[in-house]
């Protein structure tokens, strides 16, 4: 049987700032972003199996993604929690906002790392993950190969 590459892909409104930045990303500010999901395997052969000839269905991988990335980030501002923006990040959940702190400058390339480990810990034994791209704009994103790492 032959491996096959499916995609499927994602979109979702995430606020953050570039704390020491020298341009206007050092703002608070918000991208529409698109997160396209590849993975590879080998399309199920048991024709007994409700699976039958897909890798993985479309359903299961957009649970997956909901779960790890979409549901989270959707409508949320991610913050690097070792930079002063740690107390506006407080500030904002003391009030109720959706707040992400995480560990890295928020740029496309460390998010696309971040949301690598959280879809490949949930991918099931035989499924690979293949490739991950984050548009932050129309003409910027950034690519994660398993290739590469
Ligand atoms: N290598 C990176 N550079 C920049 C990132 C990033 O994540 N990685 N992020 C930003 C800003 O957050 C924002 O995305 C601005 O990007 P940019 O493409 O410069 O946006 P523009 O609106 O100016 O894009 P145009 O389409 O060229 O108008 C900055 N840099
Ligand atoms: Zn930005």
């Amino acid at each position: 049987m032959s491996n096959i590459r499916i995609t499927k892909q994602f979109n979702f409104e995430t606020g953050h700032a570039l704390y020491g930045y020298d341009g206007k990303c050092k703002n608070v500010h918000g991208h529409s972003y698109k997160l396209s999901v590849t993975v590879i395997g080998e399309p199920i052969d048991d024709n007994q199996n409700v699976k039958f000839g897909m890798v993985i269905d479309f359903g299961d991988l957009k649970k997956i993604v909901k779960e790890e990335i979409v549901d989270k980030y959707d409508h949320a501002t991610v913050f690097n929690k070792n930079t002063p923006h740690l107390e506006l990040a407080n500030e904002l959940k003391k009030r109720d906002h959706n707040v992400i702190l995480v560990d890295y400058q928020p740029t496309s390339e460390m998010m696309v790392i971040d949301f690598a480990e959280k879809i490949k810990n949930r991918l099931p034994k035989n499924i690979q993950l293949f490739s991950l791209k984050l548009q932050e704009t129309e003409t910027s994103f950034a690519e994660w190969f398993a290739s590469d790492n």
